[in-house]
């Protein structure tokens, strides 16, 4: 599916896009290959700001090669060729001119399993900004770990301890000092690959709570197993199947009156 297309191909679940929405990443036509087998056809979509979208799909699909997409995380995997245009506030990602470290500042990613650095809580929080120049003191680099904890909603659990190592917290609280260094980069947008798989419930409805407070601040886009955990934190879903898109639209149209009969099979369990 092509959010390029007229919009009667968009289908009925993506009638509601007003022209203020702002885009924050624009993907046309991104194919990718993995030596010669393709694991991406022609994915368009549109990943609005300030909303968190959900990446669904049987295993294989596709999810986490196209969230690699984003911030050219599959440049570093051999053999791996993306073609497409793929846009980041409206630059283009691939252009010559774009700075993939920097790039991978502003697009953040948090894995499935936490893996903090083996490192203080602090300097796991202070590494980026550190090595980005974003600080001029002690002091300002204090507050900046200080903030980046409190917006990854760990800073009352840590705040006497920011010299322990990052790998003695909880799974859920290493999760959520992941997401805190990538918040401490100033980041536009945060890709989270099953971030809660590692995780036991409690820790995950932490995260999932966490996920809707960053929404204010940050664009979202999520890979997720769960139906439930995708309608629970995200506005819009979108349904991989064999390397394409399916549809994508808001995550209740999604789920209660999908336009695509494999969206359908997939959501009522028939698949997948
Ligand atoms: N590093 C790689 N080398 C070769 N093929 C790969 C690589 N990573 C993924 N693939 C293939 O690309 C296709 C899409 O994989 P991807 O991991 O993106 O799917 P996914 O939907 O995220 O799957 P899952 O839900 O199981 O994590 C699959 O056929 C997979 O085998």
């Amino acid at each position: 599916m092509n959010e390029a297309a007229p919009r009667a191909d968009i289908g009925a679940a993506d009638a509601e896009m007003t022209d203020d929405a702002r885009i924050a990443v624009r993907a046309r036509d991104v194919n990718v290959f993995y030596g010669e087998k393709q694991a991406l056809f022609d994915v368009s979509v549109d990943i609005r700001e300030h909303q968190v979208t959900s990446l669904i799909g049987p295993s294989g699909c596709g999810k986490s090669t196209f969230l690699r997409c984003i911030n050219r995380m599959n440049d570093v995997i051999e053999g791996c060729r993306v073609e497409g245009l793929i846009e980041l506030h409206g630059e283009d990602i691939h252009d010559p001119r774009m700075d993939v470290v920097q790039l991978r500042a502003r697009v953040g990613m948090v894995f499935q399993k936490p893996n903090p650095f083996p490192k203080s809580i602090f300097e796991n929080v202070s590494y980026g900004p550190r090595i980005h120049g974003l600080t001029s003191s002690k002091s300002e680099m204090r507050d900046l770990v200080e903030d980046s904890l409190r917006r990854a909603g760990l800073w009352n659990e840590v705040a006497e301890r920011l010299d322990e190592p990052g790998t003695g917290l909880s799974g859920g609280q290493q999760q959520r000092l992941c997401i805190a260094r990538a918040i401490a980069v100033r980041p536009e947008v945060i890709l989270m690959d099953e971030p809660c798989s590692a995780l036991d419930p409690i820790a995950t409805a932490r995260i999932e709570e966490l996920i809707d407070d960053l929404r204010e601040n940050y664009t979202i886009v999520i890979v997720t197993h769960s139906m439930q955990q995708a309608a629970r934190v995200s506005q819009r879903t979108a349904f991989f199947h064999l390397g394409n898109l399916v549809e994508v639209g808001p995550t209740d149209a999604i789920f209660t009156a999908p336009s695509d009969k494999r969206t359908e099979d997939y959501i009522t369990g028939r698949f997948g």
